[in-house]
C-alpha cells in the first residue's frame, strides 16, 4: 500500500482503501472538523512517521541570513585573481556553514527542466506502474516508497539510479567478505524520455561536481587535482526525490536529520522549499531559500575526514507540506568503493594528528544502505566510530 496516492491532485490516482480516505477527509474538512479528524488522522496513521517530539518541525521558522550564494563566474574567465577570491568565497562557506549555493554553475538550465518534468510525470504515475521498477535488498536501484532516516519513515518517494552503469560494491558488509556485486539501474517505460533526462542531467552535474571539487581541494591548501584520483570508480548516484502533501506535517518529516555520508551533493530543489540547514553556530534549524537555477552544495562526511574536520558535515533535514507538493534532485558524488577514507597526510602533523582511522568506503556503504534498508533498530554506521579517542 502506498500512502501516498490520495485524490489530492487532479491527475493522481486514487486509491480507495481506509487509510486514504482518512487523509483525505482531512484535507478537505473545515476547521472545526480538522480538530475531529485530526483526531481520525492520529488512530489510523502509521505510526512510523512519527518524529520524536523533539525532533518535529517548530511552527515558525527562524528569519536568518541565507547560506552564502556563490557565484562560480570566475572559473569560465580563468581570472587568477578572481579565482583566489572564489577560492576563498568557499573555504569560508565550508568553515561556517558546511553548504552553499552556486549560480553561473555551467549546468544548461534545459537539462535540469528536462530532468524536473520527467521527475513529476514518472512520480504522478500510479503507483502499480511505479513498482515495476521498485528497488530491493538485491538491486538498490529504482523507486522506493518505505525510506527510513534514523529509523522513522521520510514522507517522500524516491528514484535511485548510479552515474557509472554498472557501479561495483562490495556484495556485504561483512569486513573480511571480499566479494563485489554490480548495481545496475533500472528504467520506467515511462515517461518515454525518463532514461536520456535522467542520463544527461547526471553528466552536467557530474562535470559540476569535479569543479567543486577542485575548488574545495584549493580552499585546503592542496593541489587542484588531489582529491580526482578517489573518483576514478566513483560510486556517486542520483535521486530523485518527490514530498507529497502531507497531512500530518505536524509531526513527520520530507526527510528526518542527517548528514549525507559521501564527499559532496549537488542538490537542485524546486522554488517549494522546506530543506533546513542545522546552524553550526546556534543549532537552529535555518531554511535554505530556493533561488532560481541555482545548486545546492553540502560537504559530506568524507569531506569531513579528508580536512581532518577543517570542514564538517552538517545536519539538515526536509519538512513535509500540507499544501504543496515538493520535487528536488540530489547527486551523491561518492569515491570508488576501494578508497580508504582517512585524513589527508598534508593536513594532518604532529600538532594536529589525524583525527579518524581509516574505513573503506565500500564498506561503510553497504553498511549504511543495509540497515537503512533492514531499518534495524540500531544506529546507523557513522563517521564518529572511526574517531581516534582522547583528541
Ligand atoms: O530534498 C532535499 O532538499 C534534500 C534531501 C536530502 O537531504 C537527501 O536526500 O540526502
Ligand atoms: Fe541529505
Amino acid at each position: 500500500m502506498s500512502i501516498f496516492n490520495v485524490a489530492i491532485h487532479p491527475y493522481r490516482y486514487i486509491s480507495c482503501d481506509k487509510f486514504h480516505n482518512t487523509i483525505l477527509l482531512s484535507l478537505v474538512t473545515k476547521k472545526k472538523e480538522e480538530e475531529e479528524s485530526e483526531i481520525s488522522i492520529m488512530e489510523n496513521m502509521d505510526e512510523s512517521f512519527f518524529q520524536e517530539t523533539e525532533h518535529r518541525p517548530k511552527q515558525s521558522t527562524i528569519e536568518a541570513e541565507d547560506i552564502p550564494i556563490i557565484d562560480l563566474s570566475p572559473i569560465l574567465t580563468s581570472d587568477s585573481s578572481e579565482i583566489t577570491n572564489l577560492v576563498a568565497q568557499i573555504g569560508d562557506a565550508c568553515k561556517k556553514w558546511g553548504f552553499f549555493q552556486v549560480i553561473n554553475h555551467g549546468v544548461p538550465s534545459t537539462c535540469r527542466q528536462k530532468i524536473e518534468r520527467a521527475s513529476k510525470e514518472f512520480f504522478l504515475l500510479p503507483t502499480e506502474e511505479k513498482r515495476k521498477v521498485s528497488r530491493d535488498e538485491d538491486n538498490p536501484m529504482g523507486f522506493y516508497d518505505t525510506e527510513h532516516t534514523k529509523n522513522v519513515r521520510d514522507w517522500k518517494e524516491v528514484f535511485d539510479f548510479v552515474v557509472e552503469n554498472p557501479t561495483l560494491l562490495p556484495a556485504s558488509h561483512e569486513p573480511h567478505d571480499t566479494e563485489l556485486r554490480e548495481l545496475k539501474n533500472q528504467w520506467p517505460d515511462f515517461p518515454n524520455n525518463f532514461r536520456e533526462a535522467c542520463e544527461e542531467y547526471a553528466r552536467g552535474i557530474e562535470k559540476l561536481s569535479y569543479k567543486l571539487l577542485e575548488l574545495i581541494a584549493l580552499s585546503l591548501g592542496l593541489s587542484s587535482k588531489r582529491l580526482n584520483n578517489y573518483f576514478k570508480d566513483q560510486t556517486s548516484f542520483m535521486r530523485l526525490n518527490y514530498y507529497p502533501l502531507c497531512p500530518i506535517h505536524h509531526l513527520a518529516l520530507g526527510v528526518g536529520r542527517h548528514k549525507d555520508p559521501g564527499a559532496l551533493t549537488v542538490l537542485a530543489q524546486d522554488d517549494v522549499g522546506g530543506l533546513e540547514v542545522k546552524r553550526k553556530a546556534d543549532g537552529e534549524w535555518i531554511q535554505v531559500k530556493p533561488t532560481p537555477d541555482a545548486y545546492i552544495i553540502n560537504v559530506g562526511d568524507i569531506i569531513q575526514v579528508w580536512s581532518n574536520d577543517r570542514y564538517e558535515s552538517v545536519e539538515h533535514r526536509v519538512i513535509a507540506s500540507s499544501n504543496k507538493e515538493r520535487f528536488s534532485v540530489p547527486f551523491f558524488f561518492n569515491p570508488s568503493h576501494y578508497v580508504m577514507v582517512e585524513p589527508l597526510e598534508e593536513l594532518t602533523n604532529e600538532e594536529s594528528p589525524a583525527k579518524y582511522k581509516a574505513y573503506n568506503w565500500g564498506k561503510f556503504f553497504t553498511t549504511r544502505n543495509l540497515s537503512n534498508f533492514k531499518k534495524l533498530n540500531v544506529e546507523n554506521i557513522q563517521i564518529y566510530h572511526f574517531r581516534n579517542g582522547d583528541l
